[in-house]
């Protein structure tokens, strides 16, 4: 099939445009999708991508569906125009995308060029339009007048996550058992223990979902507003239905220069007061890093994706590990950097290092197989890898952690959000506390759907 042609434009957004939108306010870029189900967003601390409407889809499966998306990807930009005069991260032509974890998953793994992209970082705003070619895209100009008479007009259509049918009450979501129950979850983790002791991994991420309805109507853009505003340091991301606040970066590759972030290795906060929370926090941090289960498993993380980033890189750093603390957990991190040789791109560096010992396991070809054999359901793209690519092939792409799938294969209108959380598994592990890790990794997309 011959791909493509498609005509984008960017165009920057004058401060009085900036102003309309109120992209000059905290919560500003991710506002523009309040009240929308077509929602796609890529967002950090305030700045990043927000989109809609679907101009293309380039979905692949199997093994070898990096490398399709990544080929497919090549050839709509050689088939397309554009006309960028900003050339930044993120102008001209960008599909953002989501991937499956394992290459045996039923769901799809998709690049998707939306209609409407919107752009945000520390040098100003911009807007990209997409259209067949053939079709003029719409003008930065004629975007703004759509959105604010959107906002004129009090639109919240769109669909909805999990809607109930009658509205349903207006306190608390539903939350049922999804492939585990919690005591079949401890039984499993416990099995996974006795394959580590009889040899065959040192580390494997086990992982569990909950079913989740929400009480009330509630649009995706609503649904990462909440998550941008609760986790600002988190890459808040809708792609194709997956929705999530992620801590973990994958690969970033900008003019060469590639940085990931590893985590590994994890302690739960409790609520209390500020102040409290602020105690407690030093006091976990300090235990974190003294943990002697916790600094193995970072380790084995930390090792296997220094190990496949050095043959793609002229120069590999990795300083000391650091411990990264988040509303609801803190993670000993390691941040990696290094300059990429050759053309390689940021989908090819995504496939090197897709599957990470940080939601695998070590070694990765038996990680995989006992999650395979004995995790009892299908990840879809929860822990694969989430981000966005560009017309050169430079992005940023994370793992879809602490994350949802509003729309898995065959879910009509109103089914429930399936909702993820999972953790590094070592033989001396304590499945009770293994266990009460998942529900706080949970907690950031069960509060934003009503259900904590
Ligand atoms: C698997 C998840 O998280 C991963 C596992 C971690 C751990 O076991 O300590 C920490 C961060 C993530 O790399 C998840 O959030 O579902």
């Amino acid at each position: 099939m011959a791909p493509a042609r498609l005509f984008f434009r960017t165009d920057r957004l004058v401060d009085d445009q900036v102003r309309g939108l109120g992209l000059d306010t905290e919560g500003g870029l991710m506002g523009l999708l309040a009240g929308r189900g077509d929602a796609v967003s890529w967002v950090r601390h305030d700045r990043g991508l927000v989109g809609w409407g679907r101009l293309l889809e380039i979905e692949a499966r199997g093994a070898a569906r990096v490398d399709d998306l990544r080929a497919a990807w090549r050839e709509v930009v050689y088939a397309s125009w554009w006309r960028d005069p900003l050339v930044r991260p993120g102008t001209g032509p960008v599909a953002l995308g989501a991937i499956t974890f394992s290459a045996r998953s039923v769901q799809r793994s998709v690049l998707l060029v939306p209609r409407v992209l919107v752009g945000l970082d520390e040098e100003g705003a911009w807007v990209t339009t997409a259209a067949p070619s053939g079709q003029e895209p719409a003008s930065a100009a004629e975007v703004v007048a759509e959105i604010l008479a959107r906002r004129a007009g009090g639109a919240g259509a769109g669909t909805a996550v999990g809607t109930r049918p009658t509205g349903g009450a207006a306190t608390g979501a539903d939350v049922t058992t999804g492939a585990r129950t919690q005591t079949e979850y401890l039984a499993e983790l416990r099995a996974v223990q006795e394959h580590m002791r009889a040899g065959e991994a040192d580390k494997v991420v086990i992982a569990r979902d909950v079913l989740v309805t929400p009480a009330r109507h509630l649009p995706t853009g609503d649904l990462l507003g909440r998550l941008a505003h609760d986790y600002p340091s988190c890459w808040t991301f809708s792609i194709d239905g997956m929705v999530g606040a992620t801590p973990e970066l994958l690969v970033r590759l900008r003019q060469r220069r590639l940085e990931s972030r590893v985590l590994a290795g994890t302690a739960r906060r409790r609520p209390g007061s500020a102040a409290e929370r602020e105690a407690e926090a030093a006091r976990l941090a300090a235990w974190l890093e003294a943990d002697g289960k916790n600094n193995r498993e970072h380790a084995l993380a930390r090792a296997s994706a220094i190990e496949a980033l050095e043959p793609l890189c002229s120069v590999v750093e990795a300083p000391e590990r650091f411990v990264l603390t988040l509303p609801n957990v803190l993670h000993l991190a390691s941040d990696i950097s290094g300059v990429v040789a050759g053309d390689t791109g940021a989908l090819s560096l995504v496939k090197a290092l897709h599957p990470t010992a940080a939601v695998g396991g070590t070694p990765t070809p038996a990680a995989v197989a006992l999650i395979d054999e004995l995790e009892g359901m299908d990840r879809g793209r929860y822990a694969g890898p989430v981000g966005w690519v560009d017309w050169h092939g430079e992005g940023e792409w994370c793992i879809a952690l602490r994350s949802a799938e509003l729309s898995g294969p065959g879910a009509g209108p109103g089914a429930p959000a399936r909702v993820f959380g999972g953790g590094g598994i070592m033989p001396d592990s304590d499945p009770e506390d293994e266990l009460a890790e998942t529900r706080a990794k949970m907690r950031p997309v069960l509060s934003a759907l009503g259900a904590d």
